[in-house]
């Protein structure tokens, strides 16, 4: 019982005072004497009257702790006048009593007619016996005692129907206030599916005005989805042995105003009387879907391009393994590298190269079947799924994928104001002939983009198992490469390259040759193109042109004074802004004149570039150093690019040089190759030459310089020393000077 049911108390007791006091008063000189009668109805009439006023005040919200106190002083204090009154005067003791009391009745009826509408009846009912006990008092002699008691006690009945009334009405209200206050939703239902108590919360989530339009309606009225035999199911749980409560449930309630409300719904069986109930709490639960479904999303779907990301994708892709498994059919994995992409990023900013990747994708989903899956894999990759393919056609499907991917990724691409080219390598592994899982067919579609890619722009490749073993080799090449150079196991040797008509010694080039510790020797054929896949090309490249202009400016002082090293630079070098700054720093540290520098770059470097190389070469060039363009005639042979770079020195390919005596077409392609570099002032320097027959047609031909076995193979520094030396001692070279 709370403090407040307490204090009703004093109401109920008042009242009891009261009766006592009446009984009392009727046959207490029978059996009592007045030496007790006395004091004991003062007690119950001050009992009376403080039970009344409290009563009262409680109702009323004004019973405070301070007045409880002075409740007993107060009884006390009213117990002993009226005992001092009534031994003096007996008579007063029936109607002053009764007086007294009246008074209090009516004062404490009109108060709470006056203050709160619920107590109103309590309040007539007081007034009246209030009323009643004043009339009585004055106006009625002892012989109508009885008719007076007959009316008090009915009055009383009545005042007492008043306070159950009331009491129950406080606790009720107590009780809606409470469930009112809950944050979630509260409802009761019967066992036949009807609402008996509902609050505000619960209301207005289900999208009425208040509980009163939930209760006595059958739950199926309150939600279209709801019918009443699941209803009658929902129910049976509760009824059922072993099931633990409460029952959680999360689920999207479908509301009559047509809105979703996600909901968790615990319900808990509540026994009243026998009966058994549903209590049921909804919690709304939609800020929580909400950002359930935005990391959902998050995990699933790429933020640039809006489709899938590299984690969706590798499991829908075991799905449509294991489905293709099943049903006996195929799928192909197309692994899509976009050719270019760094330099959008680099020479525009990380927006244009979001933009660029949003274009390619709706472009790339433009080609796709509907049943087709896109998502993109990281940085410039995408991977297409294409799923459910018949027996047999996997490839022909795939290469036709492919072929419309290339061909609308040829279109140039419009990014601020600028048309953009960008071109795709396509690596194809198909489901089951290259991959029985997806991490497997996945790696195998990588593998072969990067052979497409090997192969030049725009192109496709078919994953094979020759592919697989090179990824191999290249995988523990990349592993070796690591501390190589720490571990010292690199070293530069060195080509002679003479000039044609005198056969002075003009230049060297600086080849770099590894002795791993784990592998042996390795050829640069076979570790520069991993080198340059993990762009370590660019650490390895610095070494080889400190160590070779370190060389250099040892040899500055002895016969080789003066000489010029020519380098190999990959692409990724020239892409390092301190690139220009290293080779002046090389220069500077070893006392090189710039002219003594020669770059050698491959056409791939140019044909790959977006205007920085351009800027890079300039740099060098203003700085004095020379360009090279070497294995020309191999690739894209552009005459543009000729003119575009600025270059020095075309070196011409060995495989020309290599037919020159035998074959009129070599002969007739070097020609012109060194007629055409005449003509744009470039130096020409002819590779792989192995014989006397070649040097001479070549030099024939008007090519300045020549390199090859015939003239000396790549050697150690000190043996270009004896070399040199050697070549004075020749003969036909008479004016060896370098
Ligand atoms: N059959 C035949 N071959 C000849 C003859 N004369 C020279 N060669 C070989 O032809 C290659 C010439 O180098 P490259 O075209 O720059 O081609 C180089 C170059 O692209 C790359 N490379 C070598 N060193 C470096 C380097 O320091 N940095 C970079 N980025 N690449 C390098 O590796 C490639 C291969 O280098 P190497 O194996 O040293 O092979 C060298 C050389 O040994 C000949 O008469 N007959």
């Amino acid at each position: 019982m709370q403090r407040k049911e307490k204090h009703a108390l004093f109401w109920g007791l008042g009242q009891l005072s009261v009766m006592s006091g009446i009984v009392i008063w009727f046959i207490g000189d029978r059996i009592l004497s007045e030496a007790v009668r006395i004091p004991l109805c003062a007690i119950l009439l001050s009992a009376g009257m403080i039970g009344y006023w409290s009563g009262t005040k409680f109702f009323l919200g004004e019973l405070h702790r301070y007045q409880i106190r002075l409740i007993l002083p107060a009884g006390l204090l009213i117990s002993i006048v009226s005992s001092v009154v009534w031994v003096e005067y007996p008579d007063l003791l029936a109607p002053g009593s009764a007086l007294i009391l009246g008074l209090m009745m009516l004062w404490c009826g009109q108060r709470l007619i006056n203050n709160k509408n619920r107590y109103r009846l309590l309040g007539i009912t007081l007034i009246l016996r209030g009323g009643f006990n004043v009339l009585t008092s004055v106006t009625l002699g002892p012989e109508l005692y009885l008719i007076w008691f007959i009316g008090t006690t009915i009055l009383k009945t009545f005042s007492m129907l008043g306070l159950i009334y009331a009491v129950q009405d406080e606790i009720q209200q107590r009780y809606a206030r409470t469930i009112d206050s809950l944050s979630n939703g509260f409802l009761i239902r019967d066992r036949r599916g009807y609402v008996m108590v509902a609050n505000e919360r619960c209301a207005r989530l289900l999208g009425f005005n208040g509980p009163a339009d939930l209760i006595g309606r059958h739950v199926s009225e309150l939600l279209p989805g709801l019918t009443r035999q699941m209803a009658d199911q929902y129910f049976s749980h509760f009824l059922t042995e072993g099931v633990q409560f409460p029952i959680v449930d999360t689920t999207i309630l479908t509301l009559h105003n047509g809105n979703k409300l996600p909901v968790e719904m615990l319900g808990s069986p509540y026994e009243e009387r026998g009966r058994l109930y549903c209590l049921v709490q909804l919690l709304d639960i939609s800020e929580r879907k909400k950002k359930d479904d935005q990391l959902y999303q998050a995990a699933r779907i790429d933020p640039v391009t809006g489709y899938f990301n590299r984690h969706a994708l590798s499991k829908r892709l075991e799905e449509e393994v294991a489905k293709a498994a099943s049903s006996v059919c195929e799928c192909a994995v197309l692994f899509i590298d976009l050719d270019k992409f760094k330099r959008v990023n680099d020479s525009f900013g990380h927006a244009a190269g979001d933009e660029l990747l949003r274009q390619c994708a709706r472009r790339l989903h433009g080609v796709l079947r509907p049943q087709d899956v896109l998502a993109r894999f990281g940085g410039d990759e995408f991977i297409v799924i294409l799923p459910g393919l018949p027996i047999g056609t996997s490839e022909q499907t795939a290469s036709d994928c492919a072929t419309g991917i290339i061909a609308t990724m040829a279109d140039s691409f419009s990014l601020s104001h600028h048309a953009i080219g960008v071109s795709t390598s396509i690596g194809i592994a198909c489901y089951p002939s290259h991959g029985s899982d997806s991490d497997t067919l996945i790696r195998n579609a990588d593998i072969a983009m990067y052979e497409a890619k090997k192969a030049g722009r725009g192109e496709m490749r078919f994953f094979n198992d020759a592919m697989n073993a090179a990824a191999k080799d290249a995988l523990v090449i990349d592993g070796a490469l690591r501390g190589a150079i720490e571990a010292g196991e690199f070293h530069l040797v060195y080509q002679a390259i003479t000039d044609a008509h005198t056969g002075k010694l003009t230049k060297v080039e600086a080849l770099l040759r590894w002795n791993s510790a784990l592998l042996g020797a390795v050829q640069p054929d076979r570790f520069i193109p991993v080198a340059e896949d993990s762009g370590m090309i660019v650490e390895l490249g610095t070494w080889v042109l400190n160590e070779a202009c370190r060389q250099v400016g040892q040899w500055q002082a002895g016969a080789l004074g003066g000489i010029t090293i020519s380098i190999n630079v990959s692409a990724w070098q020239l892409a390092d802004p301190r690139f220009v700054e290293l080779v002046r720093q090389a220069l500077a540290a070893n006392g090189l004149a710039p002219r003594q520098l020669e770059l050698e770059l491959t056409e791939r470097v140019l044909i790959d570039d977006g205007g920085q190389v351009q800027a890079v070469l300039a740099q060098l060039r203003a700085l004095g150093v020379s360009i090279s363009l070497d294995d020309f005639g191999t690739g894209y042979s552009s005459l543009s690019y000729l003119t575009q770079f600025h270059l020095n020195t075309l070196k011409i390919d060995r495989a020309f040089v290599m037919d020159i005596e035998h074959s009129e077409r070599s002969n007739n392609l070097v020609h012109a190759i060194i007629a055409m570099g005449h003509s744009l002032g470039l130096q020409l320097v002819a590779e792989g030459v192995e014989t006397a027959g070649q040097a001479a047609i070549l030099e024939k031909m008007g090519c300045h310089y020549l390199q090859g076995y015939h003239i000396s193979r790549p050697i150690p520094a000190e043996e270009l020393l004896v070399f040199a030396d050697g070549l004075l001692d020749r003969p036909h070279v008479d004016n060896f000077a370098i």
